[in-house]
């Protein structure tokens, strides 16, 4: 079988040659309008899935549904809103989920391992490299891993919620060569797809061709974050070179041969280190230092690391090598960072340069307050 490279995947067309393939599919494409999980739509899902995989590829499948699935079970009419009850529906459902997974597959010879993550497990350095190691030998057993948030360790404040920027995490994480998120409506639309005169976008080539597009509209009942999150994860999955096909899980065999349906949103950029992507879309910022005008000129357009020179406040608890953020003087957070020091040291620094610093401190205080390389810059939303 041809196969071909991520870099060389600029065309939808070579889809049904890449080797390694991360497909998400929403709570939304695995239930009935009004909850409980369809064994019969996610039979129609493993079909397609089982067949590329039996034909020499591989499939990571991101589940969402676990709720959705613990949601009869335990008499709840509507999905959870507190926490508590949504892990305690995640643990009832997830078991359930994954055991229709195991049959279906079964009925195609393929066997399904379950694996429960974090967003630290998908990039913190001490956790990824134990999951990619277990993936990428379930992938090498050929056996299909099914993926899923572990909602019942995931506290609010680190928890993702969606499954959509897991699944980005997770394509990085596995060295993807393509990304397919599968929801209830066939591709990204202009406007709510309900709307007159809204119409499907075939293709995106780069942020510019977002300009415009309403992803306000919520979504399903059972989903969770709407386009807003699939368009943050696919963010994250293109700057990593991974391209991205969204689809509807009934388009799901065509999305996957490449054909003209859904959206396909080309790679802009080259795979990040594992180090920045954690620092730019899962780690906990312990704190916030405040530039002026020319500071965020010097690390924004210019790529410089950031001198205490151009700080004029510090705000948190932090030790150094916490995340921080970096805010503009209007508080428009601008890029997050590794601060190399602590909450009690750093105001003595501010505003002075690096010789004065020097001068009177020292050997040690002269460097930088954030190292170009332990900074990313934050993307403004659109
Ligand atoms: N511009 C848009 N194009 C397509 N879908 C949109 C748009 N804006 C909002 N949506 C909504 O996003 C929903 C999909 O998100 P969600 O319900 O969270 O699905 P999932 O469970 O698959 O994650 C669609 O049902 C759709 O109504
Ligand atoms: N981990 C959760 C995912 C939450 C969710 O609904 O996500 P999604 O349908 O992808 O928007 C679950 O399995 O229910």
């Amino acid at each position: 079988m041809a196969r071909v490279s991520a870099a060389a995947l600029s065309d939808r067309r070579l889809l049904p040659e890449v080797r390694r393939v991360v497909v998400k599919v929403g709570s939304s494409s695995l239930t009935s309008p009004d909850g409980p999980l369809d064994p019969e739509r996610l039979r129609a899902l493993v079909d397609v899935l089982a067949a590329r995989v039996n034909g020499g590829h591989q499939v990571v499948l991101v589940s969402s549904g676990a709720i959705a699935t613990g949601m009869e079970p335990l008499g709840l009419a509507r999905r959870p809103r507190d926490l508590a009850t949504q892990q305690a529906a995640a643990s009832v459902g997830q078991g359930l989920l994954v055991a229709h997974y195991t049959r279906a597959f079964a009925a195609h010879g393929l066997r399904v391992g379950q694996v429960l993550l974090t967003a630290d497990d998908t990039m913190r350095r001490t956790q990824y490299r134990n999951a990619q190691r277990a993936l990428d030998r379930l992938l090498d057993l050929g056996i299909v891993p099914i993926v899923n948030e572990n909602d019942t360790v995931a506290t609010d404040e680190i928890r993702f919620g969606d499954n959509d920027r897991l699944a980005a995490l997770v394509s990085h994480l596995v060295h993807a060569d393509a990304m397919a998120l599968l929801t209830d409506v066939d591709g990204l639309y202009t406007g709510p797809p309900n709307r007159e005169g809204s119409r499907r976008i075939a293709e995106v080539r780069g942020p510019k061709d977002l300009d415009g597009i309403d992803v306000t509209a919520r979504g399903s009942g059972v989903g969770t974050g709407g386009m807003v999150t699939k368009l943050e994860s696919v963010a994250i999955a293109t700057a990593s070179g991974i391209p991205v096909v969204l689809t509807s899980a009934a388009q799901v065999a065509p999305a996957l041969e490449g054909a003209d349906v859904g959206t396909w949103f080309a790679a802009t950029g080259r795979r990040a280190s594992t180090r920045l992507l954690w620092l730019a879309y899962a780690a906990r910022t312990r704190g916030r230092l405040v530039l002026d005008d020319g500071a965020v000129r010097a690390v924004v357009e210019r790529g410089k690391s950031l001198l205490p020179a151009g700080v004029t406040a510090v705000e948190g608890e932090f030790e150094a090598g916490d995340p921080v953020e970096i805010a503009g003087a209007d508080g428009t957070v601008v890029a997050r960072g590794l601060v190399a020091y602590s909450a009690q040291e750093a105001p003595a620094l501010l505003g002075r340069t690096t010789a004065e610093l020097r001068a009177d401190l020292g050997e040690g205080y002269d460097r930088e307050l954030v190292h170009r390389d332990d900074l990313v810059l934050v993307r403004r939303r659109r």
